[in-house]
């Protein structure tokens, strides 16, 4: 188990340049097996989860090339598709959550996809039943062995059809989408996941020969066709890398600049953050956060009452800066309510900060109250595990700023979706060691 050590209470100044998207990378790595040409992709981040899914993808016969930094070629001309039925398969597969969209492009293309429960956090029941509905109503016969925690799906040919999906799940749209572009005739998925992630995906998709509208929208019609192409393609910044250096900035009253975020992918999260009193400065297409020496004030609602932050399905807020939301608002002036609704396991963390100090009330799994100190306390130094990676890296802001030194443990949630944070934060001037 790798641990961070973190000396707090030191301001950070300079510019930080976000990685490419890890959500979207785990969806365009998988699409790459829907297509025996070559498929071009830069901006891959360099964090444990893709790697894992490249390293799957390469067990299952696609060649890869590394052309560069976060650059590499892809091409599924040989598959293997025995590496699915083999017990290696079973330990990869389980790996990661992102693991859980090759199924989709391998139903398309070779009839037959095959997935261990897939891992990820451990941030509640994380159900595939929109995945699996998806795909059986696509025409694919379903399997699942409980002992084993398998799941299957098989199909001669797909069908294109209607479909009302139960929930916009971000990963089950991605993975009915995949195979549906190589159904035959027409796919309608309403109530599909629309985030920019999606829609590069989409995008990506169509140039390779798909034939996907209503991009952007939650509803894709998608008119099968027989093959796709290679291409190139360009990952987004991560947004939630963002966010977490937007609250970093903050907790910690440095003044950063977040280079190249591409704005207008960001959605609801610059608002967010300017809720909690937090000024984000757009420069070009940069973030300028300047030193909050004076702190921040958490505005209320119009009416006077406390503000309620929470997640929802893009353009919704994510729910994956909601644990960097609630450690920002720890030294904030006012209060706020942070409801975490799609997953019941995620607040937990807060414990951690109510040692160091911070005032929070648990309400529920789903809610947790917080009082702002506004800086008049400092959070204290302390020892920690890092129980996911978004309250990893909240833990770790929260170290940063408190006084004295700090060890995170279990690291190796926040390495799963931050490349080189600890290189990366120390030339900002942050004192943190990997130990
Ligand atoms: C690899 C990857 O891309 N992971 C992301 C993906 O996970 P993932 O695709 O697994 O998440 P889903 O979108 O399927 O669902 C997330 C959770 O929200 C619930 N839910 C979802 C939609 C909805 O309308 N109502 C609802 O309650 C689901 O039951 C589930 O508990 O999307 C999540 C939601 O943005 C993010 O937290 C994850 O980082
Ligand atoms: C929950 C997350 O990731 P995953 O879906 O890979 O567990 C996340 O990125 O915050």
């Amino acid at each position: 188990m790798g641990t961070f050590k973190i000396e707090g209470g030191h301001r950070l100044k300079g510019k930080i340049q976000p990685q490419g998207a890890k959500n979207e990378a785990l969806q365009i790595l998988c699409a790459v097996l829907l297509t025996p040409e070559t498929v071009t992709i830069n901006n891959i981040p360099d964090i444990v989860d893709v790697n894992k899914l490249i390293s799957l993808l390469q067990k299952l016969g696609v060649k890869v090339n590394k052309l560069g930094k976060g650059s590499y070629s892809f091409q599924a001309d040989e598959v293997d598709l025995n590496y699915l039925e083999s017990d290696q398969f079973k330990i990869d597969g389980r790996g990661l959550r992102g693991s859980i969209m090759i199924v989709g492009p391998l139903l398309a293309r070779f009839g037959k996809g095959y997935i261990p429960k897939p891992g990820g956090d451990k941030i509640g029941r994380r159900r595939l039943d929109t995945h699996f509905d998806g795909l059986i109503k696509l025409g694919a016969k379903f399997g699942y062995s409980k002992e084993e925690q398998f799941y299957g799906v098989e199909a001669d040919k797909l069908k294109g059809t209607y479909m009302l999906l139960e929930e916009a799940s971000v990963t089950g749209t991605a993975n009915i989408l995949m195979a549906a572009v190589l159904a035959e005739g027409q796919t309608t998925i309403y109530n599909a996941a629309c985030e920019p992630y999606l829609q590069q995906l989409c995008k990506m998709l169509n140039r390779m020969g798909a034939k996907i509208s209503g991009v952007g929208s939650n509803m894709l019609i998608i008119d099968g066709v027989d093959s796709l192409g290679g291409t190139e393609h360009r990952m987004l910044p991560d947004m939630i890398e963002i966010g977490s250096w937007i609250g970093l900035a903050a907790m910690t009253k440095s003044e950063l600049t977040i280079t190249n975020v591409s704005w207008n992918d960001l959605g609801l999260i610059p608002e967010t953050f300017r809720k909690l009193g937090i000024t984000v400065e757009k420069q070009g297409d940069d973030i300028h956060i300047p030193a909050h020496t004076d702190g921040y004030e958490i505005q209320n609602f119009i009416d006077g009452s406390i503000l309620t932050i929470s997640d929802a399905p893009w353009p919704g807020f994510t729910p994956d800066l909601l644990s960097i939301i609630l450690v920002v608002a720890t030294q904030a002036r006012g209060s706020v309510l942070i409801h975490q609704k799609m997953f019941e396991s995620r607040l937990f963390f807060v414990d951690k900060l109510i040692d160091m100090g911070a005032k929070i009330i648990l309400c529920d799994p789903h809610r947790a109250t917080v009082i702002g100190h506004d800086f008049q306390s400092t959070l204290k130094a302390t020892t920690m595990t890092s129980p996911d990676i978004r309250a990893g890296v909240s833990l770790l802001i929260a170290a940063l700023s408190a006084k004295g030194t700090s060890t995170i443990q279990n690291i190796e949630q926040i390495d799963r979706g931050y490349e080189n944070i600890d290189e990366r934060l120390r030339a900002i001037g942050a004192k943190i060691e990997r130990i």
